[in-house]
């Protein structure tokens, strides 16, 4: 937001330009590393793929495939996809401590359908409904980036009555969503119900929008469900997860890059 003004003015926010700006150093030393055996013919990972296309468009400059754009893209994931995934574990262990009895039917699921000698899959969701459901319902409850990113609309927009001028800066409130009072039978409770219909079949709800929708949906979304579903479950395969004796688990929280469970300890106890 107003980038050029945070530039100018002093405060603690210099420092994480700063820090920004070496992150940016380090993929840029990345990159000359990658062009010095860089292969066409044979890309190893995104930075060598975003290369060949930087030499397909060499001559169009507003294609914006050029060093600086790799940096920031590629540092984007990382930024994007690490914070997001770990924050909404620590939500589902939360969630697991403070509902011990749907703990315990997540176990009893993973027992069955996957047991102890094997690491589970992502093969085995569609065989999961509950524990995909409970997953869903940490998801809609954690709300882990409740006013979504600032976009900027690339050109005049009307939404009904109001007119957007091209060039304002956006942002969409997905809490409304997750917590639709017409959408969710019980919004404010952890309820994976929500996402169970009346057989125990897991059912989509078009509510459940936590990566966003529309053209700049979260690119990572089926990264992020895989690792969600083979995190959460080999967790619970192997340990019980309680608060610490006497200590009643709190849903307290901070909002900063994403809205977090504040520190809490757990006991982890073999299943
Ligand atoms: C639980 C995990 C995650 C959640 C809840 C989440 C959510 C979101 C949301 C709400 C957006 C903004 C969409 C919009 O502006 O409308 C977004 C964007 C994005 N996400 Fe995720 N994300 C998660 C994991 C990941 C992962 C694992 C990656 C990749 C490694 C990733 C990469 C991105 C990128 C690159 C964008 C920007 C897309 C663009 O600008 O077009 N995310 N994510």
């Amino acid at each position: 937001m107003l980038p050029w003004l945070m530039r100018l003015l002093p405060g603690p926010h210099k420092r994480i330009i700063a820090l920004w700006g070496k992150l940016i150093e380090f993929v840029g030393e990345k990159v000359n590393e990658h062009k010095v055996d860089h292969d066409p013919l044979n890309p190893r990972d995104y930075i060598d793929c975003f290369l060949d296309e930087m030499e397909k468009h060499k001559d169009d400059t507003a294609a914006g495939f050029d060093v600086e754009n790799l940096c920031i893209c590629t540092l984007d994931l990382f930024v994007a996809g690490t914070e997001t995934t770990s924050t909404t574990l620590y939500w589902g262990l939360l969630y697991m401590m403070k509902y011990p009895e749907i703990q315990a039917k997540v176990q009893q699921e993973i027992d069955v359908i996957v047991g102890g000698s094997r690491q589970p899959s992502v093969s085995d969701r569609d065989n999961m409904p509950y524990t995909n459901a409970v997953i869903h319902e940490i998801q809609r409850m954690g709300n882990i980036i409740p006013i979504n990113l600032a976009r900027t609309t690339s050109e005049d927009t009307q939404i009904e009555k109001y007119s957007i001028p091209k060039g304002t800066m956006v942002t969409s409130n997905l809490t409304s969503v997750l917590f639709d009072e017409s959408e969710w039978e019980t919004p404010h409770s952890f309820n994976p119900g929500h996402f169970l219909d009346a057989e125990g079949k897991f059912r989509r709800r078009d509510a459940f929008l936590p990566f966003s929708l529309g053209k700049r949906v979260c690119l990572g979304e089926q990264l992020a469900r895989m690792e969600l579903f083979l995190f959460f479950s080999s967790l619970l395969q192997r340990f019980t997860f309680s608060p610490p004796a006497g200590v009643e688990p709190s849903l307290d929280y901070n909002l900063g890059a994403t809205h977090c469970p504040q520190p809490y300890k757990l006991c982890a106890v073999p299943h």
